[in-house]
C-alpha cells in the first residue's frame, strides 16, 4: 500500500481509543450475526418441518411449487447460516472514512468492510462485502487518486475481539479529528510467520492486484509476474469474486482451479473456504481425469515424449487397433449359409467405423457393417430374412463381444509396455530411443501400480478417441440413463448427462478395496467423461505439457479461463509448443493481460540472490521488486559430502531464527539420507524434492546442492530459480564438496 503518513498521531492512548471505538462496532456486528443465524436456523427448522407435512399422500403441482420453494429457502438459509459460521474469525477487516478535508466529521460516511455482507434490522449495512462495488475503494484509493477515501483503515481481529489497526492516509493533512496509527498493514502482514497453508489477503490487496481480481469474467484473463508476486493469491481471489459477482452462472457451472501437484493443492485449499466459498474444484495436474489419480513423475525424456502433441498419432493407432484377443476372422452360419470374413475384411470395417464414430459407442454400426459385408460375401437368398437371422444369431454375439469389446483407453495404454508394438505404432512419430523409453515407461506403471502424472493426459486422450464405456445392458437402468444421452455426451453435451451421472452415481460407487496386483490397481475404477466447467483457473501455466493443455480443452470448451504463470520458472522444454497449445485451448476468446511486478514473498535479500543466479542465463527472466528487508542475507556453505550433518545443523540453526515452517529441499541423490528429518521441530520441518516446491513457500529453506538440482531437473536452472525463491524470510544454501 503507498502510504502516506503525515501527521500520524499515534500515542498508545490513541491506539487504545481507536481500537476501543472499532470494538463496538465489530460488536454489534456480531450481534446482529447472531440474530441472523438464528433466523436462518428458524428458517431451516420451519422449511423442513413444512416440507415434512406437505409429503404425505399425493403431491399436487402446487404443492411442488411450493416444495420447491421451501428447497431453496432451505438451502439459502443453511448456507447463510453456514457462510455466517465460518467467517466468525476476522469478519470485519477494514474500514473507510469518506469525504473531503473539509466535510464535517458527522457527515463523513464510515464503511466498514468485511468478509461477508451485514445489516442490521433496519437494512443499514454494518459491513459491507469485500467484493461489492461500494468496496472496491478500500483496494483501489491511492493518495494520488483517494476516490473520496481520507483515511483507510485495516482492522486486526482474533476471534471477534479487534488486537489491532493500522491505517494509510489518502490526503496529504489529516482534518484534526482523525487520527492515523500504525505501520502499514502490509508490512505487518508480509512479517507475519507462514504456515502450512496459504492465507487470504482479503485485508491487504493491492491496487493492481485488484484490478485483476475484478477483471470483466468473460474471456481470458492472463496474470503474469515473477516469483512471489501474489499471482496464485490474486487468482483465487478472483474466483471468490467471479462466485461472487455472477454466482448463478458460476456456482452451477462450476469454477476449476488446476495446480501442479497434490501439495500444492493441499497448501492452497484453505483460501477459498475462507473467504467464504467452498463450490470450487481444486485439482492437481494428476488428478484431473476422474476416476484415475497419479502423482508420480516421469524422468524427464519420458515426460517430454508423453508431452508433446506428436503422441497423438501414436495415441490414434493404438486406439484403432482390434482389442487384444479379438478373432482375425468370423465364421458363422447365417440362415443356412456358411459365411466367412477375413481378417483383412475386417481391418477395412474397424477403419470405416472409426472414421466417423468413438469405439465404444460404435458396438451397433459395426455389427451392421459386418452384416452387409457378410451378405456381400453370400448373396444368397432373401436379403431381408438374411438381416435378420444375422441380428439374433448367437455366433455373431459370441464374435462382436471379444472382436468389439468395451476397450478402457488405460488398457490401450499399457499395451504400449510391449517395446515392438511401440515401434511399429511409433513410425514417423518417434525416434527408437523415444519409442524404446515410453515402452519401458509403462512396463514401469505395470512394475509399480502407479500411473504418472504425464499418463493422465495419454488416459484422457485416448478416452476422447474410444469415447465412454459403457456399462452392459441391464435391467436397473434408470429411467433417464438411456444411451442416446450417452451419445449426446459425447458429442460435447455435458449438461444432460451430468444430471444423469449424479443420479446413478450411487448405483455405481466403487469398491473401496484396492486390488494388490499392480495391473489390477492400475485398471481399478471407472473414468468418468470429462465434465466442463464455466471457470478454469491455471495456476503455474508455464509448466503445463501441450498434452495437458487439451486436457484443460476438453474441460474449458464454453469456459472463460483465469491464466496465471511466469515463463523464468517453467519446467517444460519446449515452450512454443505448449504456448501454441494453450492458444488453441482458449478458443476464440480475446485475452487480456495483468502483470504484477511486487514481490511480496521474499525478503530483498534472498531474492537479490536468486535474481543473480537467473539472470546470467535467463536475461529476460521477469524480474519483481522485493518490498522487504531483513538485513539478512542468505548463508551460502560449501560442505562435506554426504551432506546430512551440515543439513541437520542448517536446521537446527532455522528452527531458533524462525517460528514457523522450514523446507529442505533436496535433490533425489540425497533425498534418502534426509528423509528422517521430515516431520521435525515438531512437524516445522518438511523434506521435499525441488519439482514440488512450485508455487509453495516457506518461512525459511535449506537448498541443499544447487548443482544437482540443475542437473537432475528437466527445466534446469529455471527450476533452481524457482527452489531459491521459496523462502520467505531465510535462506541456506549448502553446497557439497
Ligand atoms: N496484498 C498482499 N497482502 C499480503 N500478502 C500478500 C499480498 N500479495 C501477495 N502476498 C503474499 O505473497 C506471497 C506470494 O504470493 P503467491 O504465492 O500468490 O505468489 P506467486 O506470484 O504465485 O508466486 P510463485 O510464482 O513464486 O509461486 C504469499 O504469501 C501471499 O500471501
Amino acid at each position: 500500500m503507498t502510504t502516506a503518513r503525515p501527521g500520524a498521531t499515534d500515542t498508545s492512548a490513541d491506539v487504545a481509543r481507536e481500537i476501543a471505538g472499532e470494538q463496538d462496532h465489530v460488536d454489534r456486528v456480531y450481534r446482529e450475526l447472531e440474530k441472523a443465524s438464528a433466523r436462518a436456523a428458524e428458517v431451516e427448522k420451519d422449511g423442513i418441518a413444512r416440507g415434512r407435512s406437505s409429503r404425505s399422500g399425493e403431491v399436487r403441482d402446487e404443492e411442488l411449487t411450493g416444495l420447491f420453494e421451501r428447497d431453496a429457502l432451505v438451502y439459502a438459509a443453511a448456507k447463510r447460516r453456514s457462510a455466517i459460521e465460518k467467517q466468525y474469525e476476522g469478519l470485519v477487516f477494514g474500514r473507510l472514512d469518506l469525504g473531503d478535508v473539509e466535510t464535517p466529521a458527522a457527515e463523513r460516511d464510515i464503511r466498514h468492510i468485511g468478509r461477508l455482507g451485514v445489516r442490521d434490522d433496519d437494512y443499514e449495512p454494518l459491513v459491507v462485502d469485500w467484493r461489492a462495488p461500494a468496496a472496491a475503494a478500500f483496494y483501489r484509493a491511492t493518495p494520488v487518486d483517494p476516490m473520496g477515501v481520507l483515511r483507510r483503515r485495516v482492522l486486526r481481529c482474533k476471534g471477534a475481539t479487534v488486537v489491532g489497526v493500522e491505517d494509510d492516509l489518502m490526503v496529504p493533512e489529516a482534518p484534526d479529528d482523525i487520527v492515523v496509527v500504525g505501520d502499514g498493514a502490509l508490512i505487518a502482514a508480509l512479517t507475519r510467520t507462514r504456515g502450512r497453508q496459504m492465507r487470504d489477503i482479503v485485508a491487504t490487496i493491492q491496487r493492481h492486484q485488484d484490478e485483476a481480481i475484478r477483471a470483466p469474467s468473460r474471456g481470458v484473463t492472463e496474470i503474469t509476474g515473477g516469483p512471489g508476486t501474489g499471482k496464485t493469491v490474486v487468482a483465487l481471489h478472483r474466483a471468490a469474486y467471479l462466485l461472487y459477482s455472477e454466482r448463478r452462472r458460476f456456482e452451477s457451472g462450476g469454477i476449476l482451479v488446476v495446480g501442479p501437484s497434490a501439495a500444492y493443492t493441499a497448501y492452497i485449499e484453505r483460501v477459498l473456504p475462507s473467504l467464504g466459498e467452498d463450490s470450487v474444484a481444486l485439482r492437481a495436474l494428476g488428478d484431473l481425469v476422474d476416476g484415475v489419480t497419479a502423482s508420480r513423475l516421469d524422468q524427464p525424456e519420458v515426460a517430454a515424449v508423453k508431452g508433446s502433441l506428436r503422441i497423438r498419432r501414436l495415441l490414434s493407432r493404438a486406439a484403432s487397433r482390434p482389442p487384444a484377443g479379438a478373432p482375425t476372422h468370423l465364421r458363422a452360419f447365417i440362415n443356412g449359409h456358411a459365411v466367412r470374413l477375413d481378417e483383412s475384411v475386417l481391418h477395412r470395417i474397424r477403419r470405416q467405423v472409426l472414421r466417423s464414430a468413438q469405439h465404444n459407442l460404435a458396438t451397433h454400426q459395426a455389427r451392421e457393417q459386418l452384416a452387409q459385408a457378410a451378405w456381400a460375401s453370400v448373396r444368397q437368398g432373401e436379403r431381408d430374412e438374411f438381416f435378420d437371422a444375422f441380428d439374433s444369431s448367437r455366433d455373431v454375439d459370441e464374435f462382436m463381444r471379444t472382436w468389439w469389446r468395451q476397450v478402457d483407453p488405460r488398457e490401450v495404454l499399457l499395451g504400449l509396455a510391449d517395446t515392438d508394438l511401440v515401434y511399429g505404432l511409433a513410425r514417423g512419430v518417434l525416434d527408437q530411443e523415444e519409442s524404446a523409453a515410453l515402452a519401458l515407461s509403462m512396463r514401469e506403471a505395470l512394475e509399480l501400480g502407479t500411473w504418472s502424472v504425464s499418463d493422465i493426459a495419454l488416459i484422457d486422450d485416448l478416452s476422447g478417441k474410444l469415447g465412454p464405456v459403457q456399462e452392459p445392458e441391464s435391467e436397473e437402468r434408470g429411467f433417464y440413463d438411456i444411451d442416446e444421452y450417452d451419445d449426446l455426451a459425447s458429442y460435447g453435451v455435458n449438461d444432460v448427462r451430468a444430471g444423469v451421472d449424479r443420479g446413478v452415481a450411487t448405483a455405481r460407487t466403487q469398491s473401496v478395496v484396492t486390488p494388490l496386483d499392480p495391473r489390477e490397481r492400475l485398471l481399478h475404477g471407472r473414468i468418468e467423461r470429462a465434465s466442463s466447467s464455466a471457470h478454469v483457473l491455471v495456476d503455474e501455466a508455464q509448466d503445463l505439457s501441450p498434452m495437458q493443455w487439451r486436457v484443460l480443452a476438453r474441460r474449458g470448451r464454453n469456459a472463460s479461463w483465469t491464466v496465471v504463470g511466469d515463463a523464468a520458472q517453467a519446467s517444460w522444454s519446449d515452450r512454443e509448443e505448449a504456448r501454441a497449445a494453450q492458444t488453441e485451448a482458449y478458443g476464440s476468446h480475446e485475452v487480456r493481460g495483468f502483470h504484477m511486478d511486487t514481490n511480496y514473498r521474499n525478503a530483498r535479500e534472498i531474492f537479490a540472490y536468486a535474481r543473480d543466479v537467473i539472470l546470467p542465463l535467463v536475461p529476460d527472466a521477469d524480474i519483481p521488486e522485493a518490498v522487504r528487508e531483513t538485513g539478512v542475507d542468505p548463508l551460502d556453505r560449501v560442505v562435506d559430502a554426504p551432506p546430512t550433518s551440515a543439513v541437520e545443523q542448517a536446521v537446527e540453526e532455522l528452527l531458533d531464527d524462525v517460528e514457523g515452517s522450514i523446507a529442505v529441499i533436496t535433490p533425489r541423490r540425497w533425498a534418502d539420507r534426509l528423509a528422517h528429518l521430515d516431520g521435525t521441530g515438531e512437524g516445522r520441518v518438511q523434506v521435499i524434492d525441488p519439482l514440488s516446491t512450485k508455487g509453495l513457500e516457506w518461512d525459511a529453506t535449506v537448498v541443499l546442492d544447487p548443482d544437482a538440482i540443475v542437473e537432475e531437473s528437466p527445466g534446469g536452472v529455471r527450476v533452481l530459480y524457482v527452489v531459491l525463491t521459496r523462502a520467505a524470510h531465510r535462506m541456506t544454501v549448502l553446497r557439497p564438496g
